[in-house]
């Protein structure tokens, strides 16, 4: 997701610009939940569902976003994708910042955006919090502060809305940070503060714009099992947003895949791993991935090679197996395999302590190896070999 969450000019701002008296005014609206507040009155339907139901469609030049989400209550959904994939834009369409072109927005059986009813609850009227990536806290506010000016803003006196902050950051673990100021915080305090930010605002629906990428490798490892935690404890809907499949499987019940606009795929992080159905999900989880037709154990592929499956099969299928469980042979080997391809290697490239081989061929494929082994195998670009893969290796499915 790009850094740039600013809104277009037309839009209204997400939190205003700090300034050295940044200060809700005294008569800041009170806060709707969609229960029972005003929006209830025109929005709500006995036959809605809580949580949340979108059909988001926005258009940006050439670019049409098109995804239908819905979540329970409690529910933690991740927006995963490519560069460009549309994370951002369904985000901020979410947080109202970017307008819907078409389609609708409800949460908690309460509307707040329907392009063809010309309705379109602003961003500050919406029960939604946001963790921006880069957090966005007033740097001249302290901790407490920068928690308290959500609640102020709904109208709570100031004493209450500092009580409210000093237990958020209690929850947090950062009682003690309640004074500082954003730049004597660690990156991953910073990252607590933004959250109990968005928190303290008792958000039906909360929004994380890649959570943890600001933060380095061990503070990252730390900070996921909180906001794990947190995100148990949260009863309305969570929708983040990351590049990072572990973030993403770590944090959500529901990957959310999408790709130039659509979802392609959708479902609980193991059977996404287990099943990709798109090159980027495969490479994502780290498996070879092809497609083909299913004539019971053998798939034919499109470009003729053919793979034995142990599932009884027919008709089109996806096939799947790790870098892993691939071996490669200097010579044609004499084995039993009925999975042996003839292959180029293509390139070779560090992945964790194994090297992975990327072969070109009669199936293109990555096999990770040793590096031990690949001395042994005296690899390098260009150098031909035979690979073996067991038919227990592979997953097939129906495509
Ligand atoms: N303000 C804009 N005007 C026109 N097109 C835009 C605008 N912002 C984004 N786009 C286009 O919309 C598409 C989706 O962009 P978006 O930032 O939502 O993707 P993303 O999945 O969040 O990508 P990344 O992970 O790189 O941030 C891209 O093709 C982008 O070029």
């Amino acid at each position: 997701m790009t850094t740039d969450t600013s809104p277009e000019p037309t839009e209204p701002t997400e939190p205003p610009e700090p300034t050295e008296d940044t200060e809700p005014p005294e008569d800041a609206a009170p806060h709707t939940d969609g229960r029972d507040g005003r929006d209830s009155r025109d929005g709500r339907d006995s036959r809605d569902r809580d949580g949340l139901d979108a059909r988001l469609v926005v258009d940006r030049g050439t670019f049409r976003l098109d995804l239908r989400l819905s979540a329970a209550p409690g529910e933690v959904l991740a927006l995963l994708g490519p560069n460009g994939a549309g994370k951002t834009t369904a985000l901020r369409a979410l947080a109202g910042l970017t307008p819907l072109t078409a389609g609708a927005l409800r949460l908690d059986g309460t509307a707040l955006e329907e392009p063809e009813r010309r309705l379109r609850v602003p961003p500050e009227d919406r029960p939604v919090g946001v963790v921006f990536q880069d957090y966005l806290l007033f740097p001249h506010l302290t901790a407490l502060d920068n928690v308290a000016f959500g609640p102020r803003c709904q109208g709570v006196p100031k004493a209450a809305a500092r009580a409210q902050a000093a237990d958020w950051l209690d929850r947090m673990g950062l009682a003690d940070r309640a004074g500082a100021k954003p730049r004597a915080l660690s990156g991953g305090q910073a990252q607590r503060v933004a959250l109990a930010r968005a928190l303290a605002t008792r958000p039906r629906l909360l929004l994380l714009d890649e959570p943890l990428a600001a933060l380095d490798a061990r503070t990252r490892l730390e900070v996921r099992a909180g906001l794990r935690r947190h995100l148990a404890d949260f009863q309305a809907v969570a929708v983040l947003v990351t590049h990072d499949p572990l973030d993403a499987m770590v944090l959500a019940d529901r990957l959310v895949v999408v790709e130039e606009g659509r979802i392609v795929q959708e479902g609980a992080p193991a059977d996404i791993s287990r099943r990709p159905r798109t090159d980027y999900i495969a490479s994502l989880v780290g498996l070879n991935l092809y497609q083909g037709r299913a004539d019971g154990h053998t798939v034919r592929l499109d470009g003729g090679a053919t793979i034995t499956i142990t599932e009884d099969l027919t008709g089109p299928v996806f096939v799947a197996f790790p870098p892993a469980a691939v071996t490669l042979h200097p010579d044609r080997p004499d084995s039993s395999a009925r999975n042996l391809w003839r292959l180029e290697v293509a390139g070779m490239e560090s992945h964790g302590d194994q090297i992975r081989v990327d072969l070109t061929g009669e199936l293109p494929l990555l096999a990770d190896l040793t590096t031990a082994a690949v001395a042994e195998l005296a690899l390098h670009p260009g150098r031909t070999v035979w690979a073996t893969l067991k038919a227990t290796q592979t997953h097939a499915y129906p495509a």
